[in-house]
């Protein structure tokens, strides 16, 4: 631990959960760990505590309690902390005020000058904010098709100061191959960061920290929480000198996640196996459907994924995201306006479907000319799928192309 940060102000590292204090410590499985949650509360309440606090009283004038501000640290905080730093296999992770400001604090690792090797198909906010720091940050920026290993290793050289993925990216759903990018980098650049966004996945699905990458970050918005009820990110490693610089941006620019929020978040994460499996298999059956009924699908549960193999061996489910296309922009915005159980609606991970045009919406912050040499399909319509009945959901989807003019038979209909 460097001296640099008192130890009072980083949260405990995370101890084997153990159903009985004192019982035989041991990992359970993915579905029982995002249950069980461990609280050092004096009343032993179920329910980890709101600690609702901006100041925590000094025991004097000299002696420094465990927490003293909660920007620094709240036991709130602390606790959802541990308790994802178990679930994402990390020893160390930061809950902050949104994704977006995960990525930020993350950035703030570059220098200028650094170079950064992105994905060409990525979520529109963190092309933004790459765009901000290559515009006013003096950090070259490289956007290559990351499904490609040479395209990433031809740009390696010894500026590279970060290797920044997506798998399956939001919203071409294209996959990467993270351990074998990893590796290459390790061994060509040791210096270099690899960060990997793996909202799409959560960790019930994909644990990229398994194939030694450095930081996993996550917009907490998404499947962890759950309900589109609160904004979050999270942050994971493994190496604690690199929590501490990552610690040390979130104390100094303020955006550690508040305790409300991490209570909130702390509930949504007890849901998360249930949630994302039901939401899954949603996924895989609306999929199926759409692609029977003759429309060009991207989802890695389908076979005709080009990228399904390596997809399975990294993760362990194929996620409830899937875009489609149906070759005109003006019939994908009838199918958006026809649906009625799916909202339309950013986001996704959520428990209700969702329906939505990225280049209108999620990815509308990326310039029209970089979205057409990136090859991003205007007409592209984004299904998040939720938790509700799987047959409603495809009638109702049904209707929606029916009313839009994009199933010309009846019988598409009864497909
Ligand atoms: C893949 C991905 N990463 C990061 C973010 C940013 O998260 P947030 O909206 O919580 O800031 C989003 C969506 O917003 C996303 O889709
Ligand atoms: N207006 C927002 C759009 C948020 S998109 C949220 C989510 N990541 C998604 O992919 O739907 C913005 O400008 O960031």
């Amino acid at each position: 631990m460097s001296s640099s940060v008192p130890s009072s102000l980083l949260p405990p590292s995370p101890a084997p959960s153990t159903p009985r204090p004192g019982g035989p410590q041991r990992r359970f499985k993915l579905e029982t760990e995002v249950v069980y949650t461990e609280s050092p509360d004096q009343y032993r309440s179920s329910s980890v505590p709101i600690y609702q606090t901006a100041t925590f009283k000094q025991v004097s004038g000299s002696e420094m309690g465990e927490y003293d501000y909660s920007r620094s640290g709240n036991p709130t905080r602390t606790q959802l902390e541990r308790h994802l730093a178990k679930i994402m296999n990390a020893s160390r992770v930061l809950a902050v005020a949104s994704g977006m400001s995960a990525m930020d604090v993350i950035a703030r690792l570059l220098r200028p000058g650094d170079e950064v090797i992105a994905g060409d198909d990525l979520y529109g906010g963190t092309n933004r904010l790459l765009k901000y720091l290559s515009t006013n940050g003096g950090i070259v920026v490289h956007h290559v098709d990351t499904t490609s290993i040479s395209a990433v290793t031809e740009k390696l050289n010894d500026k590279t100061s970060m290797v920044l993925l997506e798998s399956p990216t939001n919203p071409l759903i294209k996959i990467c191959d993270i351990p074998t990018i990893t590796r290459l980098v390790k061994a060509t650049v040791p210096n270099a960061i690899v960060a990997v966004d793996n909202t799409m996945l959560s960790p019930i699905a994909q644990n990229p920290l398994d194939f030694g990458v450095d930081i996993v970050y996550e917009s907490a918005t998404k499947f962890l929480s759950g309900h589109h009820d609160l904004m979050a990110g999270v942050i994971a490693v493994n190496d604690e000198k690199l929590a501490e610089k990552l610690f040390f941006t979130v104390n100094a620019t303020g955006c550690g996640l508040a305790p409300f929020d991490c209570w909130l978040l702390l509930r949504g994460v007890k849901t998360l196996a249930i949630r994302f499996e039901k939401a899954q298999s949603n996924a895989q059956i609306v999929a199926e459907y759409l692609e029977g009924a003759g429309f060009k699908v991207r989802y890695p549960g389908l076979e005709s994924h080009p990228q399904y193999d390596l997809h399975w061996s990294m993760a362990r489910g194929a996620g409830a995201v899937l875009s489609f296309e149906t070759g005109s922009v003006d019939v994908s915005e009838r199918i958006v306006e026809s649906a009625r159980l799916w909202g339309i609606s950013v986001s996704f991970g959520c428990v209700n479907s969702l329906i939505s045009m990225p280049c209108k919406m999620s990815h509308a912050s990326i310039d029209p000319k970089v979205r057409a040499e990136r090859a991003l399909p205007e007409d592209l319509i984004r299904l998040c799928v939720g938790i509700e009945n799987a047959s409603d959901l495809v009638e109702d989807l049904k209707h929606a192309l029916f009313q839009a003019g994009a199933l010309k038979t009846e019988s598409a209909l009864s497909c």
